[in-house]
């Protein structure tokens, strides 16, 4: 593979990446030397504690802040190319739906906006409706549904355009827990049936490990990257897996990671 084609096979490529806020107080560095790859189909989790850069790379990688310094490419190409090019769904902890909008309604508005034909527009509606379990709730508005039902709108939204990449913002982190593990299992099926990409911002050690390929491990001033911690937990994300001993294998090594202490396992580099 040449290196083109390398890079075009990566859902994100992030080399050197920094980004500083200039302030009246002293400028903020937000990101310093950011190195990351993320293949295509991969699951790969952002944790750390507040204010380690987390949403500032998911935001750069989105094109909805530029990077004050490095390279940073999304399937190969620059971040503004890979927007205009609707590479990639994005999903915030607040679902933002319109009010005034159907389910249905909410999901097509991004085939709307790109001039989908009607006919298109429907059966690509119907088909997200069902991806995300909500065929019979199409007709109803924001506000006749739970939390977590909004938030598979504000998914099944991200993905109309079928993008190779998901950027999620902490989706789950307004939810109870319940509800939360049950939409970690849809996510984790809904990933593996898309093929797609995600690049996914969390504050749970458990959240990440469960849905994961790599778990980023953050710290702040100035945010960088401290730790990848490879869960090799292969394909199957069911309810068994979250009482493997595999599974509080990685978790410890995640936290592990996150608190400073040596984490010497052959999984984690
Ligand atoms: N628009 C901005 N202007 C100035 N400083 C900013 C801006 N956005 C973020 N920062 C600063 O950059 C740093 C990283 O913020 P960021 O929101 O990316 O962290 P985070 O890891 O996502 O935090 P949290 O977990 O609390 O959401 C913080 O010090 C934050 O105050």
């Amino acid at each position: 593979m040449n290196d083109k084609t390398a890079s075009e096979a990566l859902a994100v490529r992030a080399s050197g990446v920094g980004k500083i806020f200039p302030a009246r107080e002293g400028d903020v560095t937000a990101l310093l030397g950011v190195d990351l790859e993320v293949r295509d189909g991969e699951f790969v989790s952002l944790i750390g504690p507040s204010g380690c850069g987390k949403s500032t790379l998911l935001r750069l990688i989105a094109d909805l802040d530029p990077a004050s310094s490095g390279e940073l490419t999304i399937f190969g190409k620059p971040a503004r190319q890979a927007r205009v090019d609707q590479d990639y769904g994005i999903a915030f902890q607040q679902a933002g739906l319109l009010p005034w909008r159907t389910v249905a309604g909410n999901i097509a508005l991004p085939l709307e906006l790109h001039k989908v034909d009607r006919t298109e527009r429907a059966s690509r509606v119907a088909e997200l409706a069902e991806l995300v379990g909500l065929t019979e709730f199409v007709d109803r508005y924001p506000d006749q549904l739970s939390g977590g039902m909004q938030q598979r709108v504000a998914i099944a939204r991200a993905l109309a355009s079928r993008p190779r990449l998901l950027l999620m913002d902490e989706p789950f982190g307004a939810l109870d827990e319940m509800t939360r593990e049950y939409l970690q299992s849809e996510l984790a099926r809904i990933a593996a049936e898309t093929g797609a990409a995600v690049v996914f911002v969390t504050h749970s050690i458990p959240e990440a490990v469960f849905l994961s390929d790599r778990v980023v491990v953050m710290s702040p001033r100035p945010g960088r990257i401290t730790h990848i911690v490879e869960t090799d937990l292969g394909p199957n994300r069911d309810e068994t897996l979250r009482e493997s001993p595999e599974y509080f294998d990685r978790v410890t090594a995640v936290r592990e990671a996150l608190h400073g202490a040596p984490v010497e396992r052959a999984n984690e580099r």
